[in-house]
């Protein structure tokens, strides 16, 4: 049934994301908790518009325990907002973690780090199935868009929103914050594919373990230089070669030799730690 915004009572504001303000809310007919995430659609073109409603009807398909759940969606055609309801990942995002783990100068746990990495591409694997044809590519992973719920289980969230961002005229594409996990087929201006997920996903397992991006520059141009070339240190001797295998395997910048979410499942390092199927 529709829901209206008098069935939720907002508890505080979580943060402001590229497209609007995610808040923490509570559901009044049962108190369960729950975040809205508000954006304002007034300034989007027809198309865009389109492309909002494709986005979130896609969102309501994605049903994976590694994925933020979408509850519901509220239009108030006064403001001209839409009301995004999602899960509410209590443990925080990676990007927190991770800025933590640099201040207190600690390394992640080894064993937290498969268990990401093994979520997050079952999260993937999930959303590059083809839903009815569609595959929804997330195209902004990073480490503030991975959240964690209380037993520090990922939750792959914001999905499909960052498409509808990369519309040429949406405000929020203009201010988005540097590309470091932009894939060199995206550098190279060829089309975005399942790969560049695999890629990015690359990129934020070795952040996860050097507490800072692969390819660092302090402009766009170096910063493509460095991506194109592919070129980095081994992750911190801290951590097993292992998992540096497999982070070299997902840093391939020819995207054949890339492996697939489908490739990257079979690999024996990966396979090993698969959650049994219960
Ligand atoms: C901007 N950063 C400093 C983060 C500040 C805020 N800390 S934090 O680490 O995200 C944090 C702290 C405690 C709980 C949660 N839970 C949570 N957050 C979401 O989005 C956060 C939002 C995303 C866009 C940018 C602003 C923040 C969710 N989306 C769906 N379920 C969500 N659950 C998040």
């Amino acid at each position: 049934m529709q829901t209206t915004l008098d069935d939720y009572e907002v508890i505080e504001t979580i943060g402001t994301g590229s497209y609007g303000t995610c808040k923490k809310i509570r559901r009044r007919r049962d108190g369960l908790i729950l975040v809205w995430k508000e954006m304002d659609y007034g300034m989007m073109t027809e198309t865009e518009k389109q492309m909002l409603v494709s986005e979130v009807n896609l969102l309501r398909e994605l049903k994976s325990p590694y994925i933020v759940r979408y509850y519901d969606r509220i239009i108030d055609r006064t403001n001209t907002t839409i009301f995004i309801i999602m899960e509410y990942c209590k443990g925080g995002d990676l990007a927190t973690l991770i800025n933590k783990c640099k201040k207190e100068g600690s390394y992640l746990d080894e064993n937290f780090i498969w268990k990401i990495l093994i979520q997050v591409t079952l999260a993937l694997k999930e959303c590059h199935e083809r839903k009815n044809g569609k595959a929804v590519l997330h195209r902004d992973l990073k480490p503030a868009n991975v959240f964690l719920d209380t037993d520090k289980n990922v939750k792959l969230g914001d999905f499909g929103l960052a498409r509808v961002l990369h519309h040429e005229t949406s405000f929020a594409n203009t201010f988005v914050g540097t590309p470091f996990y932009m894939s060199p087929e995206l550098v190279n201006n060829m089309s975005y594919n399942e790969k560049s997920d695999v890629w990015s996903m690359g990129c934020m397992l070795y952040e996860l373990c050097a507490l800072r991006p692969p390819f660092v520059a302090s402009n766009q141009a170096e910063l493509n230089r460095k991506i194109r070339l592919g070129e980095f240190a081994r992750i911190p001797l801290h951590f097993s070669d292992d998992l540096n295998t497999i982070q070299k395997k997902m840093l391939q910048v020819d995207v054949s030799k890339r492996p697939s979410i489908t490739e990257l499942l079979a690999e024996p390092l990966v396979a090993s730690r698969l959650p049994k199927v219960e």
